[in-house]
């Protein structure tokens, strides 16, 4: 048997529930893997259904389909002398796996269910599946007659086994797996086993991605072997982006590694590896002695040798690949990538005439529209760059054509041209907007190519007001003119209603007033980031309702750094306008003394929200914990760091071994600037003041328009962040209570020790 193989795994944008397109995209990497010389390929998790499929996982459909599109790979004859790993659910005596299906040849060599299933965060495997809990032991399965009369077998070992191959063993280990702290590679190593498969459902978010791949690294480094990691990649039809980066590591260096984002439907990776090299790895007789006292794995017996390919470019041929350098890109970067490819693929599902935005001149809708920008720069970058995948290349022009209703023999000739397309924005100005910001906006649609138009909404609200007035009688007055903090509010609102109500008229009839063929409507962005929405900074049912949210998931600072590198990188230069200006709502009057602002509005910084948000959700800690955590930070006299690490200047990809904390860092302590010095009763008014802003708004995040998922401290109400919206007041709560007899406890010995000092 020869010591070199080739070996290949996969990132496919699957949809969930669209079998018949996932089996196609299951069989095409295959196909792409045997042209390689691959005798192993492993596919993401549950590829067949679509990992997001949520509550379809308990429905029998979903198992029957499953099957009979499992029968078509197996029986195709481009699956055939290659070794398959494919991810699907499978029900063993009337309870739910997420399973691997491991075949050659139209025989199933095992079917090894997870054993630790994810069931944070954003996931719920619990809820569908059950674990496989006994552990190096497999039980007879009771083929379905679908695949049963393909392969010839009535029963197949079901359960936690290593495969023999003549020439190696191997073993599938599924995504949380890899990040439990007793995982089953540990296990499969010591007994042997040289190759781990790990099939994937993870999603993005931002600064994740080197957790992940440092997991990989760490974990083969350890373990010695050979680590075939594969990712689902794209928007499955739910508020998650998964994001790809399949790759190939031996012995702790990766030597071959996919991409994070992109275009490509399919994208298979390659390596070809030395399996003496994992055995030269483990000598250490300190390993030696764990693996000996390892309790056996059953052996399934597979008559393959995977160093003999019987098609495609021999190992020999190719040699052993040599290490790469880990690619992740900077916080910015991740921003103008991942919600563009998201909005892409959630666009070409759902096959609307395009995106719509009310865009005010200030940042949030400018990012948003930015993003909607860069996915244009992707699509054409694909269309035109001629290291696109062919296949790649053929379906985005044929979604381009589509979505922008044009011929077959149209190409767009630049990322403008596809914006003026599909997207279209809108100045919605009001008595109390500026010049400046109606210019913004203006300088920015023009500038990117979308369809723009520009109003007022003065005659609506002035109706509505007068409406309200011959009813009741009563002239409602903001504060500059001796209103109540009532009426200014109410003023305000109802402009930011209209606004809603206008963005929808404008999205149903501007495909049609701009003649498009067959009319169709617009997908409405809304653009209130994550700090907002944690603070309830926003108006319920105003712009912030539309169909999706790209910066749902994104903090005011992050966006910052996003549009710093995107005035560069796109060459957008009028985006230094918006980034010097002073974020404001403008839903009140402009006075000789007064302007309103963001950050005094809140009684807030944005910079302050982020560290909240991350102390709230990441850290886990309530009033009394947060408020004991700033004292430590917040009560320092002295900044300890330059607040000066824009995330802007960031390279453009980081490399391993550069790839420091400053890569990947928080925003709050990469670029943002915060408290210091504070005594311990301001921390405890800057706390509850949070806590008692987002306890009464909390209902308003029970009606956000879906955001894409991009932040571990998003307060998300649908999927990721449970809680209450119905809470007792913060300020005669007992954390009050307590932090309040703290701070008078603290005040007093400072006080004592004053009067000591003055005595002595
Ligand atoms: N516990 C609860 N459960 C369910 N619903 C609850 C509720 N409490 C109030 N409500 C409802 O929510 C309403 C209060 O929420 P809402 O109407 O949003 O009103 P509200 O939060 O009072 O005002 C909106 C805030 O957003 C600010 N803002 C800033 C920047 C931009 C914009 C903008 O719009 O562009 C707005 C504005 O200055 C103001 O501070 C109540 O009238 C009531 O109908
Ligand atoms: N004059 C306007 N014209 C069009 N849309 C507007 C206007 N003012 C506000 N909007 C819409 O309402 C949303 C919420 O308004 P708000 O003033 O809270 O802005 P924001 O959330 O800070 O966002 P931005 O930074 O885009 O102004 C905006 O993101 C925008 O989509
Ligand atoms: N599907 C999974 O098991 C994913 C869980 C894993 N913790 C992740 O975030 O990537």
């Amino acid at each position: 048997m020869g010591r070199l193989m080739t070996l290949a795994t996969c990132s496919l944008n699957q949809w969930a529930m669209d079998f018949t397109g996932n089996k196609t995209r299951i069989i095409e990497s295959i196909k792409r893997a045997k042209a390689a010389g691959a005798t192993l390929r492993v596919g993401p998790e549950l590829e067949i259904t679509g990992y997001g499929c949520l509550d379809h996982f308990l429905e029998g459909d979903l198992f029957l389909h499953s099957w009979e599109m499992l029968g078509q790979i197996m029986e195709d004859p481009v699956c055939q002398d290659i070794v398959c790993d494919v991810g699907m659910p499978v029900r063993h005596r009337n309870v739910r796996y997420n399973c691997r299906v491991i075949f050659y040849n139209k025989k199933i060599l095992l079917i090894r269910p997870k054993q630790f299933l994810a069931n944070d965060g954003n996931y719920r495997e619990m809820r569908y599946f059950t674990p496989w809990s006994k552990e190096r032991y497999t039980e007879d399965y009771y083929l379905e007659e679908t695949v049963g009369k393909i392969t010839g077998q009535r029963i197949v070992p079901f359960g936690d086994a290593i495969i023999s191959t003549r020439d190696t063993a191997f073993a599938a280990e599924t995504c949380e797996e890899l990040f439990t702290s007793n995982a089953p590679h540990i296990h499969q190593g010591l007994n042997g086993c040289e190759i781990f498969t790990n099939s994937s459902g993870s999603h993005f978010e931002i600064r994740k991605i080197m957790t992940r791949l440092t997991l990989m690294t760490e974990a083969t480094r350890l373990s010695k072997g050979i680590y075939l990691y594969a990712n689902q990649k794209g928007c499955d039809g739910d508020r998650l982006y998964y994001d790809g980066c399949s790759m190939i590591i031996v012995n702790g260096k990766c030597v071959a590694q996919g991409s994070q984002f992109g275009l490509d439907d399919v994208e298979v990776v390659t390596a070809t590896v030395d399996i003496e090299e994992v055995r030269s790895a483990r000598f250490a007789p300190s390993r030696g002695l764990q693996a000996q006292n390892q309790p056996a794995y059953p052996r399934i017996e597979a008559d393959v040798a995977l160093s003999e390919p019987k098609t495609g470019p021999s190992p020999l041929d190719r040699g052993p690949s040599e290490p790469v350098t880990i690619r992740a890109h900077s916080p910015p970067e991740e921003i103008a990538l991942c919600p563009a490819l998201w909005l892409w693929d959630y666009l070409r599902r759902v096959g609307s005439a395009g995106f719509f935005i009310p865009l005010s001149g200030g940042i949030d809708s400018c990012a948003t529209s930015v993003i909607v920008f860069s996915m244009c720069r992707l699509v054409h970058q694909a269309i035109h760059s001629d290291k696109t995948h062919p296949a790649t290349k053929a379906q985005v022009i044929a979604d381009c054509r589509k979505l922008c209703a044009k011929g077959d023999d149209w190409l767009p000739s630049s990322p403008q041209e596809i914006s003026g397309a599909l997207f279209h924005t809108c100045f919605m100005g009001s008595i109390n907007s500026s010049a400046d910001t109606r210019r913004r906006a203006k300088l920015l649609a023009k500038d990117i190519g979308a369809y723009h138009t520009d109003m007022n909404i003065d005659t609506i609200v002035d109706a509505l007001t007068k409406l309200f007035t011959t009813v009741t009688s009563f002239t409602p007055r903001f504060k500059v003119h001796g209103g109540t903090p009532a009426e200014n509010l109410a003023l305000q609102n109802i402009q930011a209603r209209i606004r809603m109500v206008v963005a929808y008229l404008w999205a149903q009839l501007l495909p049609t007033v701009r003649q498009r063929p067959n009319g169709g409507s617009l997908l409405v962005l809304g653009s209130a980031n994550v700090d907002e929405q944690l603070r309830g900074y926003l108006t319920k049912y105003d712009c912030s309702s539309a169909d999706i949210n790209p910066i749902g998931g994104i903090s005011k600072t992050d966006l910052k750094a996003f549009i710093a590198y995107a005035a560069k990188a796109f060459d957008l230069p009028i985006l230094e306008e918006f980034l010097s200006a002073t974020p404001t709502a403008e839903l009140e009057p402009i006075t000789e003394t007064y302007v309103q602002s963001d950050e005094a509005d809140m009684g807030m910084t944005y910079a302050e929200l982020s560290v909240f948000g991350r102390l709230r959700k990441v850290h886990k800690l309530g009033p009394w914990g947060m408020y004991e955590r700033l004292l430590y930070s917040w009560g320092k006299p002295v900044p300890d760091e330059k607040p000066d690490a824009a995330a802007g200047a960031q390279p453009s990809t980081t490399e391993q071994q550069q790839s420091t904390p400053a890569a990947h860092e928080s925003p709050e302590t990469a670029h943002a600037i915060l408290p210091r010095g504070l005594s311990p009763r301001e921390i405890r008014d800057k706390v509850l003041r949070f806590f008692h802003f987002f306890q009464i708004n909390r209902h308003k995040a029970t009606i956000l328009p879906p955001g894409l998922h991009l932040e571990e401290y998003s307060p998300e109400d649908n999927r990721f962040d449970l809680r209450p919206f119905l809470y007792p007041s913060i300020w005669a709560s007992w954390s009050a209570k307590k932090i309040d007899a703290h701070v008078e406890r603290l005040e007093k010995s400072t006080e004592d020790k004053k009067i000591g000092g003055e005595t002595a």
